[in-house]
């Protein structure tokens, strides 16, 4: 079971670029184990926020805290999955090697098992950029999750793959939230968002205009931006 990294603490979060204000004060506490979704139109911020948290991008202003850390003493404890997958020129395998050497050298096993968890073991000795998207993606997931991270962050990760690859991934995160990690995920999708969420922060103009348990967000959003998006009146 990975340490907690919660509660996560953003407080007055601010970055500016090309003279905007993107991140326009973001203040969010995240407390409960299970998964967020960040919803939100688009350039709302989302992907810069979760960027923030991985220690990608340095805000102009503000605190973030993961349980006692700051994002730099967290980084060994989270992983992060992207819409693009970023993968090297080797094998599927040596993909997850690179990732993990001392488990490659120590338990080699365990890369095979992870493989078979994202049905891409008779896939090992393939070059990993020959795969399909969606195989890609779930390389990437296979790799995230290697080092058990007590936080996993996607962005929009199954945003171009096949209903069976999402349902795949959705069923590896439900798994991996049974095993105690937290997992914050940005989504357009209402549809997985409603499977998966327990929570929904939901972003607007570089700011949190809600947040609120999954089922009372779709229920009844509270804000008319949320009741806009959720209504498919403006673009996401
Ligand atoms: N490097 C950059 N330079 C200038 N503007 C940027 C840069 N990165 C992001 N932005 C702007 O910041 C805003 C927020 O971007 P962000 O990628 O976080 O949006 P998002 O909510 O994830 O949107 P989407 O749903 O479209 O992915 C956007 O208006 C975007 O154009």
């Amino acid at each position: 079971m990975p340490d907690s990294l919660l509660p996560i603490r953003i407080s007055d979060l601010r970055l500016n670029k090309r003279d905007r204000a993107v991140l326009d004060g973001v203040d969010l506490t995240i407390e409960e184990p299970g998964i967020t979704v960040i919803m939100g139109p688009n350039g709302a911020g989302k992907s810069l926020l979760l960027r923030c948290l991985h220690g990608l991008i340095q805000p102009d202003h503000g605190q973030i805290t993961l349980g006692q850390l700051k994002v730099t003493d967290s980084r060994n404890q989270q992983a992060m999955v992207f819409q693009q997958p970023v993968l090297l020129r080797r094998t599927v395998l040596q993909n997850l090697a690179f990732a993990a050497p001392e488990m490659a050298r120590t338990e080699p096993k365990r890369l095979m098992q992870a493989l078979e968890s994202v049905l891409l073991a008779h896939l090992a000795d393939q070059p990993a950029r020959m795969l399909s998207g969606g195989e890609q993606q779930r390389l990437s997931l296979a790799r995230a999750l290697l080092g058990k991270p007590a936080l996993l962050l996607l962005d929009e990760a199954t945003a171009s793959l096949d209903p069976a690859s999402v349902l795949l991934i959705e069923s590896l995160l439900k798994t991996q939230i049974a095993r105690g990690t937290k997992v914050i995920l940005v989504s357009h999708d209402q549809g997985q968002a409603r499977r998966l969420a327990d929570e929904i922060v939901f972003i607007s103009n570089g700011q949190v205009a809600e947040q609120s348990p999954a089922d009372a967000f779709f229920a009844a959003p509270r804000t008319p931006v949320a009741k806009a998006y959720l209504a498919g009146e403006i673009p996401c």
